[in-house]
């Protein structure tokens, strides 16, 4: 059967339309194929689109497992570097804080390397929630950890933050069924009186931390002592510079 259409190139006459002109089962069967090809398509759109999803996820772990560290999950010494060299192209006072554990060494042969590990995840917590939200913490090695805080008030705040942080790391802990207590020796840096570069910035915390263990070592501090003496005087010494 032949249908006639409205065909606007000849002005709205009736012009012979080919496609109604088919049978009415040809068209249903270019329908159902036309169907067909749509589901399929929307078959492969999702199959793509759980690819893409699949493909961001592996990088953001890749990612993830580039900048961290497996054990406590902070920051691990590159992706902290990276972190410094940021905010020092962005603010004008950055401190980096670093800190080393005392006798760490102990926890793993009196312990064993497990509640070695325990100690440092406990420890990389702790670290974290003494400081600001904004502020990052990264673990540089071994019982090493760094601190990086952006847009430094002054002395005080890190006086009162190095206080904070020496007397967390020194509360008593649990692990393997024994009691462990450490303390740790700091040291920091400010920017711009201690240098604008990541290399300076780091080498002078880490020069004034293990001036700090020093101090420690020879005076032989053990616990309770809250540690953080060598800091106050590190800190006064940086901040009262004009
Ligand atoms: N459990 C555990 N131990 C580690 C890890 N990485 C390094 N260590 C150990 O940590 C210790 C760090 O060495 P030191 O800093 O010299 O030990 P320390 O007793 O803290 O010495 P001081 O800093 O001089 O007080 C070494 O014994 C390493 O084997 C780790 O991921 N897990």
């Amino acid at each position: 059967m032949m249908h006639a259409c409205p065909d606007s190139a000849t002005g709205g006459a009736p012009a012979t339309c080919p496609v109604i002109a088919m049978r009415d089962g040809e068209l249903q069967r270019q329908l159902h194929h036309a169907l067909e090809s749509l589901a399929a398509s929307r078959l492969r759109c999702g199959q793509l689109e759980a690819q893409l999803q699949a493909g961001h996820r592996r990088e953001h772990q890749q990612r993830h497992l580039a900048e961290h560290d497996d054990l406590t999950g902070l920051f691990n010494r590159a992706a902290f570097r990276t972190r410094v060299q940021q905010a020092l192209a962005e603010d004008n006072r950055v401190a980096v804080l670093m800190l080393d554990l005392d006798g760490f060494k102990q926890v793993n042969d009196n312990h064993g390397h497990a509640a070695g590990d325990e100690v440092l995840r406990i420890m990389a917590a702790r670290i974290g929630h003494a400081l600001r939200s904004g502020d990052v913490v990264g673990r540089l090695g071994g019982d090493e950890f760094a601190c990086l805080l952006r847009n430094v008030a002054g002395s005080e705040q890190l006086t009162v933050l190095a206080r904070k942080l020496a007397l967390s790391i020194a509360s008593p802990m649990h692990v393997a069924e024994g009691r462990v207590s450490l303390l740790a020796s700091l040291g920091m840096a400010v920017s711009p009186t201690d240098g604008n570069s990541v290399d300076t910035l780091l080498a002078t915390a880490d020069a004034a931390m293990y001036r700090a263990k020093r101090l420690r070592k020879r005076q032989g501090v053990t616990p309770p002592c809250d540690g953080h003496e060598p800091v106050s005087e590190r800190t006064d010494a940086v901040l009262a510079r004009p």
